[in-house]
């Protein structure tokens, strides 16, 4: 029976003595390594978190102090201390625990997007709001050294800085996002933590005259006065005190008691507070510690023994796109790539590789990634921003006002587009087609398999006049779907209905596979079927107007949402071509969709061959996955003595 056994709140954590709490670290180590191994998920980060998290919840009083994750990828030890230890054999299984905060799951969580950078600006709003309410509480806001280099942090900072609110920040300062923190704050950020001499002068104190009693203590509270003393030559502190906010650090985030004294420091101070801790993505498990390359920043199943993936990963769309940009750009000098602090997941890793003059880490920082690809393209590159889909929304307004206004060459790449499955709905790539549709002078292309891929990612670098975007999903990708013939506008027909008057499929992207089996089931119940791959969907190619003519109904399916994407798009282009024929839109549903795996998700969905077929030949429309339910009471603001 360990410690973390008869862990169920943070009263529990509260009542551990210090024994007991260095037990209970271990096993929550323990527990994350053999949990997380089974499900897959965020076991670096989580790793990094064991102490501050538990060091947060015995000076602070959740929920009545909010705690918020920025991106939430690392509360799996928050969710452990707060009750849902037990549910961990379903992380980011259909119907278990999500991988993100969840105010459904606990009221303990108050914040739930896992979109990075947003966590100041929500304690900001919440702390202006227990202000204003007379409420005696305090924001906690974690937010790691990738996430700050993200616009909105500033944004927010600007805005704490300026008051006495009661905003406690800690800096998770692992000095990594995926790979490495770049840009000047990290080096800020890294300079303290990467002084040898600091860090050997602090350890050396710290051994020593620890050892000495009384006498020792004594010292060291000098040496520690002494710290501060070298803290303020080289400290980051200068970035955060010029801005008004206390600086308390840097601090061992693994050091659960320096942790807890830096933490009780910074609430007795009442104002706003940065503590800055320094911890160690993957702590404790050598296969996290020794990934060079990310620090097991999120893995799949793994053998918790060895680290190892349990399942070979098959040929997926990032590898394609990977191997295809480095050829391409071997004969296009003009071209560059931009991460916004992924070039793994995104593929760009082996192009920073080959050119690494050519490749820009901007940090996770999207908005700036994308006006700073205008900027190249005004140089005279030709950009290619490399961002998952679900991310896009961040640069929305950077692509239509700053790129596309000025009809610049930028090539925007949406990996992870449609579906993405155990992200749950701030992951899912579903409203990029839906915003590029608005976007005047863009193109989009949505390869079906890997040659298309390779073709149509030639194709916008090849495009000097505008914007172009290139989307494709997660996971395994068709290495060829031949085409029957091309139309002159690029439109491949896949399969030729055996008789006119049937219905035409428009297939976009990796829906073709769905699309082509849809046709061979409705063929089998006397439906003839056309089915179309645009290639480049948006704007509609004009033979998608032209083959509608020769048919009953048209029957759009994307993985997107069903609203404002090519379905609606093709239903705007028949109008303009006066072609009166129906327009049956198959996607996801305009909501927001629960995590689970890609394909329970596109079963659900009614977005397999079946699911199409039945639609058609029945007539009903398309799914919807939430039903008519009461909404669920969410943290109902604590009511307070004063309130
Ligand atoms: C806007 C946005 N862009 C990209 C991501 C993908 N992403 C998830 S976690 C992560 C790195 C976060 O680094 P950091 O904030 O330092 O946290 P750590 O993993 O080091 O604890 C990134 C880039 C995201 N969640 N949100
Ligand atoms: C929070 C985070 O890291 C996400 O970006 C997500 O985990 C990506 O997952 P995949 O790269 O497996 O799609
Ligand atoms: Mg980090």
């Amino acid at each position: 029976m360990g410690v973390l056994d008869r862990v169920d709140s943070p009263a529990d954590v509260r009542a551990c003595s210090p024994e007991e709490l260095a037990e209970l670290a271990d096993d929550i180590r323990q527990f994350l390594i053999q949990k997380v191994a089974a499900t897959g998920g965020h076991l670096g980060p989580n790793l990094g978190v064991v102490e501050l998290t538990l060091a947060i919840h015995r000076v602070f009083d959740s929920p009545t102090d909010p705690i918020l994750f920025d991106t939430g990828h690392q509360c799996y030890v928050h969710k452990i201390v707060t009750g849902r230890k037990d549910r961990f054999d379903t992380l980011r299984e259909q119907g278990g625990l999500t991988g993100y905060q969840d105010r459904t799951e606990s009221p303990h969580d108050w914040i739930e997007s896992s979109h990075a950078s947003a966590a100041l600006s929500n304690a900001d709003g919440l702390s202006k709001a227990f202000a204003l309410r007379g409420e005696d509480r305090t924001v906690v806001a974690v937010v790691g050294d990738g996430a700050l280099t993200g616009g909105m942090c500033w944004e927010a900072l600007n805005n704490i800085a300026d008051s006495d609110r009661s905003v406690v920040i800690v800096v998770n300062d692992n000095g990594r996002s995926y790979a490495p923190t770049i840009g000047g704050l990290a080096r800020n950020l890294s300079a303290l933590r990467l002084q040898p001499g600091y860090e050997r002068f602090l350890e050396t104190g710290r051994r020593t005259l620890k050892s000495v009693p009384m006498v020792g203590d004594a010292a060291y509270a000098v040496l520690h006065g002494m710290k501060s003393g070298v803290k303020d030559l080289v400290s980051p502190q200068a970035m955060f005190a010029d801005l008004g906010i206390k600086y308390v650090g840097p601090v061992d985030g693994h050091d659960l008691a320096e942790m807890e004294a830096a933490l009780r420091r910074a609430k007795a101070f009442g104002g706003p507070v940065i503590v800055h801790a320094v911890t160690r993505k993957g702590n404790g498990y050598a296969p996290a510690e020794n990934d060079e390359a990310e620090q097991m920043h999120s893995t799949g199943k793994i053998d918790p023994l060895t680290g190892r993936a349990l399942a070979e990963s098959p040929v997926d769309w990032t590898s394609v796109f990977s191997e295809t940009l480095v050829r391409e750009a071997a004969r296009r000098p003009e071209v560059v790539a931009i991460t916004a602090a992924m070039p793994g997941p995104t593929g760009l890793a082996a192009f920073g590789e080959r050119y690494p003059e050519r490749m820009f880490d901007v940090g996770i920082a999207e908005q700036h990634g994308m006006t700073s690809a205008a900027g190249l393209a005004l140089g005279g590159m030709h950009p290619v921003l490399a961002i998952y889909s679900t991310f896009l929304n961040r640069a929305f307004d950077q692509l239509l006002m700053d790129v596309a206004l000025l009809k610049l060459p930028v090539t925007v790449v949406l990996d992870r587009s449609g579906i993405t499955g155990p992200d749950g709905p701030s992951h899912h790539g579903m409203w990029d087609l839906s915003l590029l549709a608005i976007v005047p002078g863009m193109r989009v292309a949505a390869p079906r398999d890997a040659v298309r891929l390779r073709e149509e990612l030639a194709e916008a670098l090849d495009i000097g006049d505008g914007p172009s975007a290139v989307r494709f999903g997660k996971g395994r990708v068709p290495d060829d779907i031949p085409a029957v013939r091309r139309l002159g506008d690029g439109v491949d027909v896949l399969v030729e209905a055996a008789e006119p008057g049937g219905v035409l499929i428009v297939a976009v992207g990796g829906m073709a596979e769905i699309g082509i089996g849809a046709a061979e089931l409705l063929a089998a119940r006397g439906i003839p079927a056309t089915v179309v791959d645009p290639r480049w969907a948006l704007p509609v190619p004009a033979s998608i107007a032209d083959l509608a003519r020769t048919h009953i109904s048209v029957v759009t399916i994307e993985d997107g949402g069903v609203r404002g994407g090519v379905g609606s798009a093709v239903e705007s282009a028949l109008e303009q071509a006066g072609v009166d024929v129906p327009v049956h839109r198959r996607g996801v549903p305009q909501e927001f969709i629960a995590h689970a795996s890609r394909e329970a998700i596109l079963v659900d969905c009614g977005l397999t061959p079946a699911g199409i077929a039945d639609s058609i030949a029945t007539g009903s429309g398309y799914v919807s996955l939430v039903g008519p339910e009461e909404p669920v009471e969410l943290n109902a603001p604590v009511t307070t003595a004063s309130g």
